[in-house]
């Protein structure tokens, strides 16, 4: 049993303290016990962390683990072994599952063979509607009691406006976000990639801005006439960040997420008619890109979230108007975000992790993402400087439709300890309860 786990000479990167300095940690039966320059003592596991980063575990609030009901795309303990892969040791999973995670028999059935199966802690995020109909609310009270951490609908919006009034005013009793997909399915209507330039050029029908814009509209304004707690998920366009900027600053209760795709990739991707890169909203123009770089920069976007989505081969096919929307996102989540935001000197390391780490954590009222005494010792250790190859052939994960495959990406996971075990050691994932690894 590995009682005691000695980190020396990381990097501690800790944006929930300001904490950025060199530094030795030592975890004790599940928890940080010390963080201090120096710490001399015996330990079960020592990690020489010269050059490394340590980090709070990684929080993702936006995953689909795919269980129950789709089994072939992913589990919960596929997932969860991916996601540690990723740094994460945290994730909330979205219901859009069959059946969906519309009452507390569901939430408690995720709970459980999470308990089981679980490589990291997984927190259900609940309906919004009955079955996702978008109908009736679901009954939210019993959802949270169960211990669901958020409600969403994701997949589809809320299209009656009248109902999504509604969640928004009832989940404030039980003060919980509800995760907003913005999609208005008329605009969308059967498009495959972002509408523009390049879907002309390939012949393909478009998802305009639109699609997106006008939800997200919708509900900050009815964000603003309830006080609800409106969280707006992978926000993908110039005119999302700019409606949210403004509701910022009027003082609305509302936070948004990016997804690593929407930061680092265009619609020039969908070239060759790539159905790795369809993914729901769809990747954008280069400068929807921009604009989501600003917004991730002044702090208009508040997290960075994978939206994990893995489908097997035989969804995403080669058509690319049959396959499946979605990208396979934890394994390279990390090292695309240290690419394209902390290489480039767009966000500073702290910035950067903050945003995976506490804020997520705080938006859904969850205790991790930091690194503090006392607390369960949720830790990722990065190499920031290691490059590497995407071989989706190696991801972890059942979902290997992830565009990034042979790009070359920097920054690795090494260790990924969730409550004081290995759950990831030396980059490979640990066997049975992680106590044999070393
Ligand atoms: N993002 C996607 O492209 N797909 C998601 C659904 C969603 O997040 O809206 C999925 O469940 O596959
Ligand atoms: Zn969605
Ligand atoms: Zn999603």
């Amino acid at each position: 049993m590995i009682l005691r786990i000695l980190v020396k000479g990381g990097r501690i990167i800790d944006p929930s303290s300001h904490t950025d300095r060199v530094s030795d940690l030592l975890i004790e039966e599940g928890f940080i016990k010390v963080i201090d320059d120096n710490i001399e003592c015996d330990a079960d596991s020592v990690i020489d962390a010269g050059g490394l980063w340590i980090v709070p575990g990684l929080v993702d609030m936006h995953c689909h683990l795919r269980e129950p009901g789709y089994e072939s795309k992913e589990t919960i303990y596929t997932g969860t072994r991916s996601a540690a892969a990723g740094g994460f040791t945290s994730v909330a999973c979205m219901p859009n599952t069959q059946p969906p995670i519309d009452s507390k028999l569901m939430v408690e059935y995720i709970r459980l063979k999470a308990e089981k199966e679980a490589a990291v802690k997984v927190y259900p995020i609940g309906c919004i509607t009955k079955g996702r109909e978008g109908k009736e609310l679901a009954p939210f009270g019993m959802l949270k009691e169960a211990g669901a951490v958020a409600l969403s609908d994701d997949g589809d919006s809320v299209a009656n406006s009248r109902i999504m009034r509604l969640a928004l005013q009832y989940a404030l009793s039980f003060d919980m976000p509800i995760i907003a997909h913005c999609e208005d399915k008329g605009l969308a209507a059967d498009g495959v990639i972002n509408d523009g330039a390049v879907a002309t050029r390939l012949g393909l029908k478009g998802i305009p801005a639109a699609a997106e814009e006008v939800i997200v509209a919708r509900d900050i304004v009815l964000a603003a006439s309830t006080g609800g707690r409106l969280h707006i998920a992978h926000v993908s366009t110039a005119g999302s960040v700019e409606m949210i900027r403004q509701a910022k600053r009027l003082g609305i209760n509302v936070t948004c997420e990016t997804c690593p795709h929407y930061f680092s990739l265009s619609d020039e991707m969908a070239e060759g008619y790539n159905t790795a890169a369809k993914v729901n909203p769809p990747l954008r123009s280069p400068s929807d890109v921009e604009a989501i770089i600003s917004g991730l920069k002044d702090g208009t976007i508040d997290v960075i979230a994978t939206d994990h989505a893995p489908h097997d081969l035989s969804s995403k096919g080669d058509d690319i108007y049959n396959a499946a929307f979605g990208i396979s996102g934890f394994e390279t989540a990390l090292s695309v975000g240290i690419t394209y935001l902390v290489d480039t000197d767009i966000l500073e390391p702290m910035q950067f992790i903050a945003k995976m780490t506490h804020v997520p954590a705080d938006i859904l009222g969850i205790n991790a993402g930091q690194l503090s005494i006392g607390l369960p010792a949720d830790v990722a250790i990065v190499d920031p400087y290691a490059e590497y190859t995407v071989d989706t052939g190696k991801f972890i994960s059942n979902g290997k439709n992830s565009p990034y495959d042979g790009m070359r990406l920097k920054g690795r996971v090494l260790y990924t300890i969730v409550n004081g075990r290995y759950a990831l050691y030396g980059g490979q994932i640990a066997k049975g309860d992680g106590n044999d690894n070393r």
